[in-house]
């Protein structure tokens, strides 16, 4: 389908101009998140504290925020980061990581909410729970099926006025009105921790690229992983491995590959 040629497009464009994104991540995520967006093309900037992080967002691309080793301090950071972007008209990723767990992450998610992501990529557990439904996440993993968080990120896409990803073994992305399912990568990404925050990370990237078009930009992030996780599954032994293999995957991977390889549908 018409995706199928855009996205590849997409990571040439990227790639030629690489953009910087300013992640505001977790402690366990951070070091695989910049490994992640530098092999995809981008330039990651691990930024967070509360005495920079709206200056840094100024002159970023993209941002992205991340709750999964929240404190208050960090939050304050994220709080102005996101100010800033969207007084720049700057694109901003959340990635809502164990919101339901406790009270502190919930109203933080609140407070984020308030300030419009232009995307929310989380798993399926994680925006079931956004939308108010009862999730089975435990802690920062999901335990429910993509198929089962659609609904609930159709109704969250038109509250925020946002995309909203739901990711697991087949995809789900929609801005509420258009809707995509991105199957492919492997059984071994959700055995790798912070494969999801650094999938975060590169959604910001190709929406620094290219800013208009939110829902493009977040299929061809997810496209990305999915045909990159493909192809170092098909030869990894463990997620040892896979770890490794997935990120000669990602930089290798061309234009041609990933249109040729990636599984886009309408939804
Ligand atoms: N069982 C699976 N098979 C194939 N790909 C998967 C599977 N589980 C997760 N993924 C992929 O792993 C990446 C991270 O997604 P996910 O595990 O849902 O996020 P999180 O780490 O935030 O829970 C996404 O690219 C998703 O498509
Ligand atoms: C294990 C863990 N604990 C707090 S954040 C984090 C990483 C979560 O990563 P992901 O959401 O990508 O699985
Ligand atoms: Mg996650």
């Amino acid at each position: 389908m018409q995706d199928q040629i855009k996205i590849g497009r997409l990571l040439d464009t990227m790639r030629a101009n690489p953009p910087l994104v300013q992640c505001i991540t977790n402690f366990v995520a951070m070091n695989i998140a910049a490994n992640v967006v530098l092999a995809a093309g981008a330039s990651p900037a691990m930024v967070h504290a509360e005495e920079e992080a709206g200056e840094f967002a100024a002159i970023s691309g993209a941002l992205t925020i991340n709750i999964g080793t929240l404190s208050t301090g960090w939050l304050a950071g994220m709080l102005k980061a996101a100010q800033s972007a969207n007084a720049g008209g700057k694109p901003w990723v959340l990635d809502p990581v164990a919101h339901y767990a406790t009270a502190f992450r919930r109203n933080a998610v609140a407070q984020l909410l308030e300030l419009r992501p232009t995307i929310i990529r989380g798993n399926a557990s994680e925006i079931i729970a956004l939308a108010g439904g009862a999730s089975r996440g435990q802690g920062v993993d999901s335990r429910d099926p993509v198929e089962q968080a659609e609904e609930s990120a159709r109704q969250l896409a038109e509250r925020h006025g946002c995309v909203v990803a739901v990711t697991g073994i087949t995809d789900f992305v929609t801005d509420g009105q258009k809707a995509r399912r991105i199957a492919g990568g492997s059984p071994f990404m959700p055995q790798v921790t912070a494969l999801g925050c650094s999938l975060t990370c590169l959604v910001g990237a190709f929406a620094a690229t290219a800013p208009d078009a939110a829902l493009d930009a977040t299929v061809a992030a997810l496209a990305v992983f999915a045909v990159a996780g493909e192809q170092a599954g098909t030869s990894a032994n463990g997620p040892g491995s896979f770890s490794w293999r997935f990120l000669d995957a990602l930089a290798n991977l061309d234009r041609e590959t990933l249109d040729r390889e990636a599984r886009i549908s309408a939804a």
